[in-house]
């Protein structure tokens, strides 16, 4: 039986109309290595998956390890980003997938390069494998548009 606050809910829910989502694909970034997209915008948030240190170009992942691979990244992360009409300056959280966690301290300085000034929150992990094995992955939610920080 469906509780008085559950079907409430559901009204509500019903009368708000279709939440649409929009689909980026920024053609400066590398496509997808699997079934998922670039990044998707639900309202005024962009979600973006793990973006990995592919060389659009090559289609292959860059050389050199951690750091160039974070370089790239970011990179193509910006490029996302811009797309959906964002900046690294409107990203309010990241998740950074590391194959090896000696890499953190690298990466923090790459990483300090895109993310200048309100900083997002964030969270670090050394995971067993990244696909295509990659060194580093990151994924990002952000907010597009006017943003002021109070
Ligand atoms: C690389 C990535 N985002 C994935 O899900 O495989």
């Amino acid at each position: 039986m469906i509780s008085k606050y559950v079907l409430k809910t559901r009204q509500a829910i019903m009368s708000m109309g279709k939440m649409k989502r929009k689909i980026i694909s920024s053609p400066l970034s590398p496509k997808p290595v699997g079934p998922y997209n670039q990044a998707i915008l639900v309202d005024r948030t962009v979600y973006l998956s793990g973006v990995l240190g592919i060389d659009v170009k090559t289609g292959k992942l860059v050389e050199g390890g951690a750091v160039p691979e974070a370089q790239q990244v970011l990179k193509n992360m910006g490029h996302i980003l811009k797309e959906a009409g964002s900046d690294y300056n409107k990203v309010i959280k990241t998740t950074i997938l590391l194959q090896n966690i000696n890499d953190f301290a690298g990466i923090n300085e790459v990483y300090k390069e895109y993310f200048k000034e309100n900083y997002p929150a964030r969270s670090t992990y050394q995971v067993g494998k990244l696909p295509m094995g990659a060194q580093v992955e990151i994924e990002a939610i952000a907010i597009t548009g006017e943003v002021e920080t109070i």
